[in-house]
């Protein structure tokens, strides 16, 4: 950034007019345009909307062709945003992304409030000890665990081990790097000499069915990692490995939580109900669809 010179806001505020001009030709939320002059420009909602930059010497992060460069990116081959600026915000933290992590989303916050009301429920004091988020990618997951829960030690494990880089480099910016260790491998595998000792464990699984993945938006199919959303023929793979599983790794009363895609409620609950597990509650998001499972081992 030290050798990019600052250049007239006036040359800004024209790139951002063809930008959303663009936009709206492309069929992208034309709102991208401001998200990524906020993080590039540095720039708040207010001098955005009063336009009252075109005055001033702004500096970018970046030169204004690369802005453009990955802006058509943005635009012709459907690259998320979040890609292009390298960071998402998730509840309160800024959380680094890459094509090899899913972006973590809006809905995914809610697992964290989930986890707290369960461990408040249960009243078996599991805010301490050990919590594992499976399928970490980000990382976001975990941290917010490790925020919530100020006197666990939370286990995040992936497979990928590219994004287990992107999560811990996570975890050092969000000043958690002490209190979460990272493993690579397959869901519980590399935890198992923690055997009944878990607290909790939250998981946001890959449930998209094989099928429909090809169906998704172009952003999401195109771009993001697809270990991340395939869950198998009928979305269900992962899911009925965790409930098959979790039992022998949680301590008695301890939590079971994932996010899971609409439609698949009835079918988690009955997996739960025959893998032996109590409590079972289903909650939807903040749309009204049920997303999320608990349960707990009794
Ligand atoms: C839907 S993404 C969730 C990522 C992140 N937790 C979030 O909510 O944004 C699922 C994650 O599970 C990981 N994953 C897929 N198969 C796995 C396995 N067998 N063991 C561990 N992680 C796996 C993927 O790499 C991906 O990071």
């Amino acid at each position: 950034m030290a050798d990019i010179q600052p250049i007239a806001g006036q040359q800004i505020w024209q790139w951002r007019n063809a930008a959303i001009q663009a936009a709206l030709a492309a069929d992208v939320p034309p709102g991208e345009v401001d998200w990524l002059l906020k993080e590039v420009a540095g720039l708040d909602s207010l001098a955005l909307r009063l336009q009252s930059f075109r005055d001033k010497s702004i500096q970018l992060t970046l030169p204004l062709e690369e802005l453009e460069a990955l802006w058509q990116r943005r635009l012709h081959e459907r690259l998320p945003v979040q890609y292009i600026t390298g960071f998402t915000h998730w509840r309160q933290f800024k959380i680094i992304v890459s094509p090899a992590v899913l972006i973590p989303r809006p809905e995914t916050e809610s697992l964290i409030d989930l986890a707290v009301a369960a461990s408040v429920e249960s009243k078996n004091n599991l805010q301490l000890g050990h919590w594992a988020d499976l399928g970490t990618g980000s990382g976001a997951i975990a941290i917010s665990l490790a925020d919530a829960f100020k006197q666990a030690t939370i286990h995040a494990v992936d497979f990928s081990q590219q994004a287990l880089f992107i999560a811990a480099a996570n975890a050092r910016n969000c000043g958690f790097a002490e209190r979460i260790h990272f493993y690579q491998g397959s869901w519980w595998e590399p935890l198992q000499s923690y055997k009944g000792q878990f607290s909790g464990m939250v998981s946001n699984p890959p449930y998209i069915p094989t099928n429909t993945v090809s169906t998704l938006q172009p952003e999401v199919v195109n771009h993001e990692p697809h270990l991340a959303l395939d869950g198998g023929a009928d979305g269900l793979n992962c899911i009925r490995h965790l409930i098959a599983t979790s039992l022998d790794y949680l301590r008695p009363g301890g939590i079971w939580l994932i996010e899971m895609m609409a439609g698949q409620a009835p079918a988690v609950q009955e997996l739960l109900v025959q893998g032996g597990y109590c409590n079972i509650q289903i909650h939807a998001d903040l749309a009204g669809i049920e997303r999320f499972a608990v349960a707990y081992r009794r």
